[in-house]
């Protein structure tokens, strides 16, 4: 019987990359806090959102495969989010500014019968940013729902001098290693 894929996710990058690999697949919502996982470490963060998104979804029947996902920058000890607003948004732009960061997603996909969860990480190395440079990008809609407050898929990629890992890791779903594990479904 064939398996029904459900995305867990209101990212409309996530959504964008599962349908560039051209599987089908239906959009539910989680309507989560995501406030309540309080922890300074990145990896641990992504792991438990992703679980707390993914096991919101209720699974109907035996075919339905859930996959959710939570994605975060970290930069030295810090863990940026979505900015809440201008000052936030320049502050970590600032941060990452000719320095090198990490972009860590967690993935859960489940099943009835099992689930399994893991971390994907991607080292991403910013040129030096002007202040004008900051101010401009900050001054367009494009950091304010994404984490770290830049899009590397969009004008943020102008930031961008060298990355290590999966690509698609960093827009919020690292795509090879999420087909890779629903072999396993
Ligand atoms: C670093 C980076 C993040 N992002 C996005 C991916 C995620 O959508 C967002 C991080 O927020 P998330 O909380 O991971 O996801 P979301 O709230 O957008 O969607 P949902 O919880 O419903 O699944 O940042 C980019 O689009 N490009 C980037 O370069």
């Amino acid at each position: 019987m064939t398996k029904q894929l459900i995305l867990a996710s209101s990212s409309p990058r996530r959504q964008e990359i599962l349908k560039q690999v051209k599987i089908p697949f239906t959009i539910k919502i989680p309507d989560v806090d995501e406030s309540q996982i309080v922890t300074d470490d990145p990896y641990e963060k992504v792991e438990q959102l992703a679980k707390i998104k993914g096991s919101y979804i209720p699974i109907e029947n035996d075919n339905n495969i859930i996959i959710s996902a939570d994605t975060v920058v970290a930069f030295q000890n810090k863990i940026f989010e979505k900015p809440k607003d201008k000052e936030e948004a320049r502050a970590m732009i600032r941060d990452l500014s000719g320095d090198v960061h990490s972009v860590y997603t967690g993935v859960m996909i489940r099943s009835q019968e099992k689930e399994f969860v893991f971390v994907e990480r991607t080292e991403v190395e910013f040129w030096p940013l002007s202040a004008a440079e900051i101010d401009s990008y900050i001054a367009t809609e494009e950091p304010y729902d994404k984490a770290g407050a830049y899009g590397i898929q969009s004008v943020g990629a102008m930031f961008v001098k060298r990355i290590v890992g999966d690509y698609y890791n960093v827009v919020g779903l690292p795509i090879s290693r999420v087909l890779r594990e629903l072999k396993g479904f």
